[in-house]
């Protein structure tokens, strides 16, 4: 990154003149151009009248002439509506096909935000006969493999015979939601699994997915796409070019940019972040074609338009106190309270449990817990039963839970994408919405910085009402004792599990190491 009169310049040329999402406005879903008339239905369906700037933006460089040509990468901010942008052009893309294969495929960090993507396709793939898979270890491995192969006709003979030809094997699906680990379990074991035909490539929460390398999924993914695109261009005209339909045929006439030396048609990327990366080594892993990023306005970073930002300053020991006090304040409003560590979420949600006063239900989401345990409860905070979540940074990513009116960082966040992903989960899709920073003193000037490199005002403090804090000194002290007891009820039954002779009469495994 080059420094130019105190404004950061990005390293990478094809970053310093990106599109301005900010030109754009919000397009009736009938004046949009090219869209499929099943679409635009199962769009009005859904309640959507209108496609949001980056969806316009995205649109127009993904149909017609010259379409697709390059990579996109695009920068908008939280719940500006980003799945859309890249779901809408693959399906209409994708629609005029005569057999099925995998042709899309979107990988995501998490299991609840694949779970979440999929339900954007899901909701206007089938419109157009297009079915969409999900690979993230939700179900059993053979569930999930029953829901993306389908078996060739004498199933028993090919489970015996070895050499069965794995052309035998169909997809179900034409587009794939995956996390990386479930990914890499298909493309390793699972017979007729295969991305020899794939088209497009959505790496979704980039700089998220990019740090961890997850059994070198993308490397993989690239070379089992491209190794086939090859032989795909050795007999154009064929499978490929009649399966994309009249729109890839347009773009074949149109500027056919970079070329020279790769194959063609190639597999198309589209990455996406409200902080994505300009680092070019970590955007060198992607091998992107020709890239075009877009961008909301001048800066890099924006927080969402209608985000009011507060903060309240006090003593470390006395902010589980000014927490409860702002809880009581919001009343029944759906909020996502934030902590720096797990550990911290657990004792967090502890004490408020013990406390007892708060006429909300709080829940625990973190890392910590089982799958199965977060998924409920995220159930429960969607349909409005849990009214507080404590939460953990598993929650910070492009989770989008309607109805999310406060964010709460009860500590501030290190990084500044953490804040913005935090603050996130609220004022989406040109909603309002609040952020609440619990600040110790020595902090204010750093959070002012940070909120500087987001985008952002300086905030206001928040005046919570008088008295509030110290009324509650009473229940609070009963609280902490009860979860000092807590804490030591747990410590002794660890210990005395370790200690317990197992019923063979030996010792267990964790004692012998623990007396070593
Ligand atoms: N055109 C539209 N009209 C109305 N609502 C929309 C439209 N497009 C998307 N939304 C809604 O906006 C919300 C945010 O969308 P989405 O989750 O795609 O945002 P995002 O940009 O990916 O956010 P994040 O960066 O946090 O992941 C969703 O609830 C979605 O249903």
């Amino acid at each position: 990154m080059e420094e130019t009169k105190g404004r950061k310049v990005p390293t990478l040329p094809w970053m310093r003149s990106p599109v301005d999402i900010a030109n754009y406005e919000e397009c009736p879903v009938t004046q949009v151009p090219l869209l499929e008339p099943r679409l635009k239905d199962a769009l009005q369906n859904l309640g959507i009248d209108s496609l949001f700037p980056v969806q316009l933006a995205v649109w127009l460089e993904t149909v017609g002439p010259g379409a697709f040509d390059r990579d996109l990468c695009i920068n908008s901010p939280t719940g500006s509506g980003k799945t859309l942008a890249y779901a809408l052009p693959i399906v209409q893309t994708l629609s005029p096909r005569a057999l099925r294969c995998l042709r899309a495929l979107v990988v995501l960090p998490t299991r609840d935000l694949a779970v979440q993507v999929k339900q954007v396709f899901d909701s206007i793939a089938p419109s157009v006969g297009l079915r969409v898979g999900l690979a993230v270890g939700q179900s059993s491995i053979s569930d999930e493999i029953s829901e993306l192969i389908k078996r060739p006709k004498f199933e028993l003979s090919s489970l015996y015979d070895t050499d069965y030809p794995h052309e035998e094997y169909q997809s179900a699906v034409d587009i794939l939601v995956a996390t990386p680990g479930r990914l890499m379990d298909h493309i390793n074991t699972t017979k007729g699994f295969s991305l020899k035909n794939l088209c497009y490539l959505v790496v979704d929460e980039t700089d998220r997915l990019l740090r961890e390398a997850y059994q070198s999924w993308l490397p993989t993914v690239l070379k089992l796409s491209q190794s086939n695109q090859q032989g795909l261009v050795a007999c154009s005209g064929s499978l490929l070019f009649s399966r994309l339909g009249s729109m890839n045929m347009v773009r074949r006439c149109g500027v056919e940019r970079g070329f020279k030396g790769k194959s063609y048609p190639r597999l198309v990327k589209m990455i996406l972040s409200a902080t994505l990366t300009q680092d070019p080594s970590k955007l060198s892993q992607l091998d992107l074609h020709h890239p075009l990023l877009l961008t909301m306005g001048v800066t890099r970073y924006k927080l969402p338009d209608k985000l009011e930002s507060y903060k309240l300053v006090c003593e470390s020991k006395l902010k589980p106190l000014y927490l409860i006090a702002l809880l009581k304040d919001l009343g029944a409003e759906k909020s996502v309270v934030f902590t720096s560590s797990v550990e911290s979420t657990r004792r967090l949600h502890t004490l408020l449990k013990y406390f007892g006063e708060l006429p909300v239900k709080v829940r625990e989401y973190s890392g910590l817990q089982r799958q199965s345990i977060r998924s409920k409860t995220l159930k429960g905070f969607r349909k409005g039963e849990i009214q507080v979540l404590v939460s953990s940074d598993a929650m910070t990513r492009g989770m989008d839970i309607e109805g999310v009116q406060n964010v709460i960082n009860y500590d501030m966040p290190a990084y500044v994408k953490t804040y913005i992903h935090r603050v996130g989960r609220t004022a989406r899709a040109g909603q309002g919405g609040r952020c609440f920073t619990l600040l110790r003193r020595h902090e204010v000037k750093r959070f002012k910085k940070l909120l500087e490199k987001a985008g952002g005002n300086d905030s206001d403090i928040y005046p919570l009402p008088a008295d509030s804090v110290k009324s509650l000194h009473p229940s609070y002290l009963s609280a902490l004792e009860k979860l000092k007891e807590s804490v030591e009820s747990r410590r002794s039954k660890r210990a005395r599990a370790i200690f317990k002779p197992s019923s063979t009469g030996k010792r267990n495994h964790n004692d012998s190491t623990a007396r070593k």
